[in-house]
């Protein structure tokens, strides 16, 4: 496979037990076949259709070098994150007789690489997997961490496992084909990234708002770089969510906004993207952390007008039974007490733990 460009790219190294690194670049793909096991014989790409070039391109590349590498095709985004379609790739990879020694690559947004970091996860109880993330939510978050997952009837990602990639190659180029508003959507998350741990990032953006809606803008790569750091460190102090080395909040602090966002996904049977979702629940918890006396007003209105300068949406209507009854499947619930991930200021992640339901009810209302 040819490389699309001679600059260097940028290496952040993720260090868990099991380190690997998530190389920021353009023409980045060539790097793949060294992060296979030196006996890897077997590959399988799995993409949705709409990556279906960048899919062939690593398949072919594979095939060259003399590895059996087949492509997996399955649904596009959410839709691909069902136990049907987990359950067709375990056969094709059983009717196949794919090995321990063989290898999964997923390539796609967000929703495929969870996917595919599933089954590699699950078949034979784990194999390898090189996530090839090929939207912004996908680079910055999703193929960076090894939390994989898929949905049930009752919500998001209750299915899952931990799984590390030997490695993620985030090759820039391929988010020129991405619909603007897949790009934006991701930006969520870095505004995420912003709040809780490094607010340069939400500097940059607000000097020139217009300049982060752009794939191909002067910020990509640098948002990238700046939020796989702030994941790269959290996922190396706290793999799993358990409790990280300060004590009180590891991993869940990646999970700022999400309380709310996962909920109304469901609430709209995903029919919403992600991020959209995040940028709501991003606005209600810091309405639920100002109502709560945790958070300022000055820090909790930045929420909304920095979403809103990107374009996302800041305002959610909705069943408040539905959307409460879908918070308390959370994760971050402990029996009947629902958590929060709020700040207690700018970069300043805390837990709020079972707040009284009418403040949780009241800042919906401020929601608007
Ligand atoms: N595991 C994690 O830590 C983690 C983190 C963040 C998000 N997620 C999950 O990721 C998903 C959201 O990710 P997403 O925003 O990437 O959505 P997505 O995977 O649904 O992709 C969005 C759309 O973009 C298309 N697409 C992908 N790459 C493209 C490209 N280069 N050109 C053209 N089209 C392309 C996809 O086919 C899809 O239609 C959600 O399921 C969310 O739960 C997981
Ligand atoms: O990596 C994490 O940890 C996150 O929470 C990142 C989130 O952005 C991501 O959406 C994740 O899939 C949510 O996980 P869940 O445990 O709430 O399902
Ligand atoms: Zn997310």
């Amino acid at each position: 496979m040819q490389g699309t460009d001679s600059s260097a790219p940028t290496r952040i190294r993720v260090a868990t037990a099991r380190p690997y690194d998530v190389v920021v670049g353009t023409g980045v793909l060539t790097e793949l076949p060294a992060l296979l096991d030196a006996g890897t014989r077997r590959v399988a790409v799995i993409h949705p259709q709409t990556v279906g070039s960048t899919a062939e391109a690593i398949r072919a590349d594979l095939a060259a070098r003399g590895l059996d590498a087949r492509l997996l095709t399955v649904p596009d985004a959410e839709a691909a994150k069902t136990v049907e379609v987990a359950s067709r790739c375990w056969s094709a990879l059983g009717q196949w007789g794919f090995t321990r020694s063989d290898a999964v690559v997923g390539v796609g947004g967000g929703a495929t690489t969870d996917l595919a970091g599933f089954v590699a996860a699950t078949w034979l109880r784990g194999v390898q997997v090189i996530q090839v993330p090929t939207t912004l939510a996908g680079m910055v978050d999703a193929a960076v961490g090894g939390k994989t997952a898929i949905n049930t009837a009752e919500g998001k990602n209750l299915v899952g496992a931990f799984h590390e990639p030997a490695g993620v190659l985030c090759d820039l180029a391929t988010l020129a084909t991405l619909a603007e508003d897949d790009y934006v959507s991701g930006l969520a998350e870095v505004v995420k990234c912003g709040f809780i741990a490094d607010p340069e990032l939400l500097d940059m953006i607000e000097a020139d708002p217009t300049a982060a809606r752009k794939p191909d803008g002067p910020l990509t790569a640098s948002m990238v770089e700046r939020s796989v750091r702030v994941k790269a460190a959290v996922v190396a102090d706290d793999l799993t969510e358990s409790v990280g080395s300060s004590g009180v909040l590891g991993r869940e602090v990646l999970n700022y906004g999400h309380t709310f966002g996962h909920a109304v996904e469901r609430a709209e049977h995903y029919r919403w993207r992600h991020g959209a979702a995040v940028s709501v629940g991003l606005v209600y918890v810091a309405e639920l952390a100002r109502l709560a006396g945790r958070l300022d007003a000055e820090t909790a209105d930045r929420h909304r007008r920095i979403l809103a300068a990107l374009g996302l949406p800041t305002s959610y209507r909705g069943d408040w039974a539905t959307l409460l009854a879908a918070m308390r499947v959370d994760k971050k619930a402990r029996g009947d007490r629902v958590r929060f991930v709020v700040l207690d200021g700018l970069a300043k992640p805390a837990i709020l733990d079972a707040p009284d339901p009418a403040l949780m009810r009241a800042a919906y209302e401020a929601l608007g």
